[in-house]
C-alpha cells in the first residue's frame, strides 16, 4: 500500500491535456493537482506525492535543453507514470532508448498487448484502439521493465516495473478516444502505486468542513451569493462549519438577467434557509463602467466593485460582530484561466480571482478552489441541495457586462436582458436545459446592420447565440440545437426586441473560442 497522504502530481511538460489527466485521476477517486515542469525535485517531494505522472509535451528528449526528469524522483521511491513525452522521458532517464524512428502516429492507433499484458494491459483486448500523438519512440525500455504493449509506430508502447513502481504508455490514456485508457490509469494508481481510492464526495465534504472550521474559528464570514451552483455549495459547506455566523450577500449590480433577483431572494432563501442580505449596487457599477470597452478593464472594475460592496456590507453588519472572512465559490477553472494555475497564461481575469483588488482586507475562504464544476455538483447533491440549484446553468459573476461588446449602458442592458430572457424561455420550453452547459446571448453593441421590418429600413444590432456543451468549461463544443428551436428564438427576438434586427449563431468550439465573448 501507499502510505503517502499527498496528491498525485501531474508534472506538466507543456501538454494540451495536463488538466484532463488530473481529472481522470480524480475520477479514479485519487486527489490530483498539476504542477509545472520547472518545479525542482525537492519542491515535488515536499508535497509528499502519492505518485507522479509525467505529461506529454512538444519537446524531444534528445534535444538540447529539452525539459528533463531527475532520476532522484524514482530513487526516492515515488511511483512514476509517464505519458507520451513523459513516457519517453522516463525511459531515457532510466537507461532506455528514445529515437526519432521516422514512424509517426497521430490520432487513432491500434495498440497490441504483448506477453501477458503485465498489470496495465492484463486481459485487455489483444488489439485495441488508443489515441497517439508522437514522432519519437521508445525503442528500448529501461533495464528491468517489461514491455506490455506495442504498435506499428511505437516498438515500446507501454512498459512497467512493478518492483520500482514505474510504468508508462506512449498513447494518451486520458482522452475519450482511448477506450481502455481510464482503466490503465486506474490500474497504475490503485495496483502499481498502491493508492487507496479515497477522494469521494463524502470525503471532500468532511475535509472541507473541517478545514473551514479550523480557518474561521469562532469568527464570522460573509459569502458572496449569486444564486449559482458554486456559491450555493460554498455557502452550504460554510454553513455546516460555522452555522449562523455566516451571512450571505447578494449583489444586484444591474448586470443580472431578468427575474434573477427574485429567484435568489425568494426561491433560494426558501430552499436553503440562509441569512441573506441584498445590496442594490446598480448605480455604483454603472458609474464605474461608464465609457469602458476593454474586456479586461471591465472585469477588473467589476471584481473591484464587488469587493467594495462586500466591504460596505461588512460595515453595515458591524453590530452583529466582526466579519473578517469572505467566502467565494471560486473553482479550479477560474483560477487556471486567471493565470493562477501551474504555468498557465492569463486567458481572462475571472472577477473573483484575477479581478480582486490589491488592497483586499478580507481573508478568503474558498472551499471549492481545487474542484471542477461536475465535482461541485456532486458535492451539492451530497449536501442535500435541491436539484434546481445543483443543475442550474452557470452564469458569470460579471453578468451581462461581459456580454455587451462595447460600452455597458442601461439601454443596452435592457435590450440584452430581453433577448436573453427569450432565448432562455424557448430553450426551457424545448426541454433543452440539461442538454446544454449554458447559452450566452451576446449583444454586438458596436456593430450595426441593415434590415427591413414592416417595409421600412432598420439599422440595428445583431445578437449572437452561443449554446455550448461541456464537461467542466475548460473545453467546450457548440451545441447542435434543433433548427426549429433556433428559428423560434430568432423570430421572437427580432420581433420583440427593439434595436435587434439580426440573430447569429456562434459555431466555435473552445479552444479556440472561449465560452464568453469577453
Ligand atoms: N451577484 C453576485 N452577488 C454576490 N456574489 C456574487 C455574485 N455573482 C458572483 N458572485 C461571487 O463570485 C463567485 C464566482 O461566480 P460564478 O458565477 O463563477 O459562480 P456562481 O455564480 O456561484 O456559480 P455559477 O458558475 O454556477 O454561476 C460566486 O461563487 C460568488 O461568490
Ligand atoms: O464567475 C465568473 N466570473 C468571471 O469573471 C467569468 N468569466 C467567465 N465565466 C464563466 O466561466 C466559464 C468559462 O468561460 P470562458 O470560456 O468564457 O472563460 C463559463 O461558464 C463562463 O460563463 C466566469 N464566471
Ligand atoms: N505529444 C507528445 O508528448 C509528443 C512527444 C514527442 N515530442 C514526440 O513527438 O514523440
Ligand atoms: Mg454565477
Amino acid at each position: 500500500m501507499n502510505s503517502s497522504t499527498g496528491p498525485v502530481l501531474v508534472v506538466d511538460f507543456g501538454a494540451q491535456y495536463a488538466q484532463l489527466i488530473a481529472r481522470r485521476v480524480r475520477e479514479a477517486q485519487v486527489y490530483s493537482e498539476v504542477v509545472p515542469h520547472t518545479a525542482a525535485v525537492d519542491e515535488l517531494l515536499a508535497k509528499n506525492p502519492a505518485a507522479i505522472i509525467l505529461s506529454g509535451g512538444p519537446s524531444s528528449v534528445y534535444e538540447e535543453g529539452a525539459p528533463a526528469m531527475d532520476p532522484a524522483l524514482v530513487e526516492a521511491g515515488v511511483p512514476v507514470f509517464g505519458i507520451c513525452y513523459g513516457f519517453q522521458l522516463l525511459a531515457s532517464a532510466l537507461g532506455g532508448t528514445v529515437e526519432a524512428t521516422g514512424a509517426r502516429e497521430y490520432g487513432r492507433t491500434e495498440v497490441k498487448v504483448t506477453g501477458d499484458g503485465g498489470v496495465l494491459h492484463d486481459e485487455l483486448p489483444t488489439r485495441h484502439p488508443a489515441w497517439m500523438s508522437h514522432g519519437d519512440s521508445v525503442t528500448k525500455a529501461p533495464e528491468g521493465a517489461v514491455v506490455t504493449a506495442t504498435s506499428d509506430g511505437a516498438p515500446v508502447a507501454g512498459f512497467e516495473d512493478t518492483g520500482r513502481r514505474i510504468a508508462g504508455v506512449q498513447y494518451h490514456p486520458e482522452v475519450g478516444h482511448s477506450p481502455h485508457g481510464q482503466e490503465v490509469l486506474r490500474r497504475f494508481l490503485h495496483e502499481i502505486a498502491g493508492i487507496r481510492p479515497q477522494w469521494t464526495t463524502a470525503s471532500i465534504v468532511e475535509d472541507q468542513v473541517a478545514k473551514i472550521a479550523a480557518q474561521v474559528g469562532d469568527g464570522r464570514a460573509i459569502c458572496g451569493l449569486s444564486g449559482g451552483v458554486d456559491s450555493a455549495v460554498a455557502a452550504a459547506l460554510v454553513q455546516r462549519a460555522i452555522g449562523d455566523r455566516l451571512t450571505c450577500v447578494f449583489v444586484d449590480h444591474g448586470l443580472l438577467r431578468a427575474g434573477e433577483r427574485t429567484q435568489v431572494e425568494r426561491d433560494f432563501v426558501a430552499a436553503t434557509g440562509v441569512n441573506l442580505v441584498t445590496v442594490d449596487a446598480r448605480e455604483r457599477f454603472m458609474d464605474a463602467l461608464a465609457g469602458v470597452t476593454d474586456p479586461e478593464q471591465k472585469r477588473k472594475i467589476i471584481g473591484r466593485e464587488f469587493i467594495r460592496v462586500f466591504e460596505q456590507a461588512e460595515r453595515d453588519l458591524k453590530a452583529e460582530g466582526d466579519y473578517r472572512f469572505l467566502v467565494q465559490g471560486t473553482l479550479y477553472p477560474d483560477v487556471v484561466e486567471s493565470g493562477g494555475g501551474a504555468g498557465t497564461s492569463n486567458i481572462k481575469s475571472h472577477h473573483n480571482v484575477g479581478g480582486l483588488p490589491e488592497d483586499l482586507a478580507f481573508e478568503l475562504v474558498e472551499p471549492l478552489r481545487l474542484l471542477f464544476k461536475d465535482e461541485v455538483r456532486r458535492v451539492g447533491l451530497e449536501l442535500g441541495l435541491p436539484e434546481t440549484i445543483v443543475h442550474r446553468q452557470p452564469f458569470p459573476g460579471p453578468g451581462l457586462g461581459i456580454r455587451i461588446i462595447g460600452e455597458v449602458t442601461p439601454e443596452r442592458l435592457a435590450t440584452l436582458r430581453s433577448a436573453d430572457a427569450i432565448a432562455r424561455e424557448e430553450l426551457t420550453a424545448a426541454g433543452m436545459d440539461r442538454d446544454i452547459w449554458q447559452c450566452p446571448v451576446v449583444l454586438l453593441a458596436d456593430v450595426r446592420s441593415v434590415g427591413v421590418q414592416g417595409d421600412g429600413r432598420t439599422y440595428g444590432h445583431p445578437v449572437v447565440l452561443r449554446p455550448v456543451s461541456s464537461e467542466d468549461a475548460m473545453t467546450a463544443d457548440w451545441t447542435r440545437l434543433p433548427y426549429e428551436v433556433l428559428e423560434r428564438i430568432s423570430t421572437r427576438i427580432t420581433n420583440e426586441v427593439a434595436d435587434v434586427n439580426r440573430v447569429v449563431l456562434d459555431v466555435t468550439s473552445k479552444p479556440p473560442g472561449t465560452i464568453e465573448w469577453e
